[in-house]
């Protein structure tokens, strides 16, 4: 089947299963189920200030973060939905402490990680956000399935609630974008083949925390500037990775003498977004190693994390190396 553009997502994802004769279709209601539980969200979303969804539960999670009511809805449609299919065995998310393995799951032949709702300090003021995801194949009977490299991935993406609401993912075989048309209620394929630009003029590093930083990412930084990049940072990863991986450049979010590890979270925030920005030909690194090579080890662990066009992240692995 040729792929083209105005085919709508559920279709696509039964293409693309046909693709398999041995699959099970087990993948495809999964990725069907997470298409219905993000438009529930982006409902919501679109008319947060109407509805009672916005401001805090009066919760810190396990991250030490207070909790925002639409994390705590969004993750909460996302589970109800996944659970619904009981074709998943566990589920990892940010706004939960522990793994959750749904009664009807026992079989199930995969285990997820969510991100409900990344960027969430930007929610109350209107600024894009979105939803994590990261699928992985069940490999035991208890949470070690969540320690397999971001390699291992069988399926990854995200939905951005910005001036429109896009998923993009990716089964191994590139990454195609889906708009959903609010009249018909579907996503609607209008960006195939996803390929990241070779090399960029933007980069999208919190300055603020330029003294904290390493002397090689600080003299990256004045590199790009002496070269008249750009500073694009929104302060919700997936706004600023969707950017980079239309327009080039690159993402980054350091560590530094307070966030020893960094900030962003390896398993549903790092991996799902560095597999796509690998599958659109970009790299993504921890600063020393591919990021989808790192084995984890517990399942809310942080990490450096640098991804975007090849060229730019070549340039920023040398320069740092040296220094
Ligand atoms: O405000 P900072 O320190 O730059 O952090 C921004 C980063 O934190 C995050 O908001 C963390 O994600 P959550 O909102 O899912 O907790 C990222 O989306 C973003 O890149
Ligand atoms: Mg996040
Ligand atoms: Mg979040």
């Amino acid at each position: 089947m040729k792929i083209e553009k105005g085919i709508d997502l559920s279709r696509f994802i039964l293409e693309e299963e046909r693709k398999y004769p041995k699959a099970s279709g087990t993948l495809s209601r999964i990725l069907i189920s997470i298409e219905n539980a993000t438009k529930i969200i982006s409902s919501h979303i679109r008319k947060a200030g109407l509805v009672d969804v916005l401001g805090k539960v009066g919760r810190i999670n396990v991250q030490g973060e207070e909790v925002q009511k639409l994390d705590e809805l969004a993750n909460n449609w996302l589970v109800e939905h996944l659970a619904s299919t009981g074709d998943f065995f566990a589920v990892v998310s940010e706004e939960m402490e522990k793994a959750f393995f749904p009664e009807g799951g026992k079989d199930g032949k995969y285990v997820i990680c969510l991100d409900p709702l990344d960027g969430s300090s930007n929610v109350d003021v209107n600024i894009s956000v979105g939803t994590i995801f990261s699928i992985y194949k069940r490999i035991s009977d208890d949470d070690t399935s969540f320690l397999q490299e971001g390699r291992k991935q069988v399926a990854a993406g995200y939905v951005i609630y910005g001036s429109s609401t896009m998923l993009v993912y990716s089964t191994g075989n590139g990454v195609n974008g889906f708009t959903l048309d609010p009249g018909v209620g579907s996503f609607i394929l209008s960006h195939p083949n996803i390929r990241i630009p070779e090399k960029g003029k933007i980069y999208a590093f919190n300055e603020s925390n330029y003294k904290r930083w390493s002397d090689g990412i600080k003299k990256y930084v004045d590199i790009v500037k002496e070269k008249g990049y750009t500073l694009r940072y929104v302060a919700s990863m997936i706004a600023d990775v969707h950017r980079t991986l239309l327009k080039g450049g690159i993402f980054a979010y350091p560590a530094d003498n307070v966030n020893k590890n960094g900030k962003i979270r390896l398993l549903y925030e790092a991996n799902p977004l560095g597999f796509l920005v690998t599958q659109a030909g970009g790299i993504a690194s921890n600063g020393n190693s591919n990021i989808l090579d790192v084995k984890p080890e517990s399942l809310h662990q942080r990490t450096p994390i640098f991804m975007g066009s090849k060229m730019d992240m070549e340039e920023f692995l040398s320069v740092t190396k040296e220094s």
